[in-house]
C-alpha cells in the first residue's frame, strides 16, 4: 500500500499533512489529512482522534478552520481527517449535484443499492481500511477517539456505537443522531439502503444507543441558534433514548451558536481535551 504525500505545513510544533492513495474499499483514489505532534515518533507512538467531516466538506474544512492543532500539539494527539465520500470523475453523484446526497455525502455506511454500492463503502473505509493506513505508516499508537460534525457526528456516534472496543470515547458537534426520521437521512438512506426502513436502523444513532453492551464516554455540543436543528437534528431524541437505558450521554446545548465552523472552533479545545482523558 503506497501513500503520495500531497502537502507538508509545520503547525504549533508539529506537522500537518495531506496523503492520498487507492482504496482497496471505495475503489478510487482518496485524500486524508493528519496532524502529527510534535511528540510523535517512533519511539513514542501517540494515540489518535479520527475526525468525520460533514455534508460538502473534504478533508480540509475542519484542519484549515477548526482551530485544533494548537491543542492537540499540547496534549500530544495526533488527528486524522478523511474526505466524506469517494471522489473522482467516475464516481456516481446526486443526479442534479445536490450537496445532500452522493459526493461529499457520503453518510459513513455501507452502500448495498446500484450504483452507490461498488464505491459508497466509508463505513468500512473508515472501521477498517483508514486505521490499518495510518498505524502503518505513521507513529502512532492503536489507541483510538472519534468525533464529527454533522453528517460526520452522525458517522462518529454510530461508528462508536457499532465498534465500542476500538474506541475509547466519542464526541459530536450538531450530530444528526436520527437519520433514519429527518430528511436528510431518508434522502440518502432510500438510495444508499433501499426502501425497507429496517436496514436504515443499523446507521441511527437513536436505534443503536439502546442496543448498545458497552457505554462509551460520549459528549456532544450543539447550538441552539443551528438553522438544521428542529428539521435535521434533533439531538432530544437522542438524549431520550440515552435516558431509557441509562447511558451516560453528556448534551450541552450552546445558546445563539449556529451550524457553522465558528462553533466548532469555540468549543473544539473542550473535545479535544475530554479526548485527551480517556486517550491516557
Ligand atoms: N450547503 C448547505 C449546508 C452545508 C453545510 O452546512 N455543511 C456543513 C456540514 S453539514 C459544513 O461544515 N460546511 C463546510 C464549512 O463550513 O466549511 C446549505 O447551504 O444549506
Amino acid at each position: 500500500m503506497s501513500l503520495e504525500n500531497i502537502s507538508s505545513n509545520r503547525s504549533f510544533g508539529g506537522w500537518h499533512k495531506q496523503y492520498t492513495h487507492t482504496s482497496r474499499t471505495v475503489h478510487c483514489n482518496m485524500r486524508f489529512a493528519i496532524f502529527l505532534p510534535p511528540q510523535a515518533s517512533e519511539s513514542n507512538r501517540v494515540p489518535v482522534l479520527y475526525w468525520l467531516s460533514g455534508l460538502t466538506c473534504s478533508d480540509e474544512n475542519f484542519m484549515q478552520k477548526a482551530g485544533a492543532h494548537r491543542v492537540a500539539a499540547e496534549l500530544g494527539i495526533a488527528i486524522v481527517a478523511p474526505d466524506t465520500s469517494p471522489r473522482g470523475d467516475n464516481i456516481p453523484d446526486d443526479p442534479e449535484g445536490a450537496y445532500d446526497f452522493g459526493i461529499g455525502a457520503g453518510f459513513y455506511l455501507n452502500a448495498t443499492e446500484a450504483p452507490w454500492n461498488r464505491f459508497y463503502h466509508m463505513y468500512d473505509y473508515v472501521v477498517k481500511e483508514l486505521p490499518a493506513v495510518i498505524e502503518a505508516h505513521f507513529p502512532v499508537s492503536d489507541v483510538k477517539a472519534i468525533s464529527g460534525h454533522s453528517m460526520g457526528g452522525h458517522g462518529a456516534l454510530t461508528i462508536a456505537l457499532k465498534n465500542s472496543d476500538d474506541y475509547r470515547s466519542v464526541s459530536a458537534f450538531s450530530p444528526i443522531v436520527n437519520p433514519a426520521a429527518v430528511p436528510w437521512g431518508e434522502k440518502a438512506f432510500t438510495n444508499y439502503l433501499g426502501e425497507d426502513r429496517q436496514t436504515w436502523l443499523e446507521y441511527d444513532s437513536c436505534a443503536l444507543i439502546k442496543k448498545a453492551e458497552k457505554h462509551l464516554p460520549m459528549l456532544i455540543d450543539q447550538g441552539d441558534g443551528d438553522q438544521f436543528l428542529h428539521e435535521q437534528l434533533k439531538p432530544g431524541n437522542l438524549l431520550q433514548a440515552a435516558e431509557e437505558v441509562g447511558y451516560p450521554l453528556e448534551l450541552r446545548m450552546q445558546e445563539g451558536y449556529d451550524h457553522s465552523y465558528y462553533f466548532i472552533s469555540s468549543f473544539i479545545e473542550d473535545h479535544l481535551r475530554f479526548h485527551g482523558e480517556h486517550l491516557k
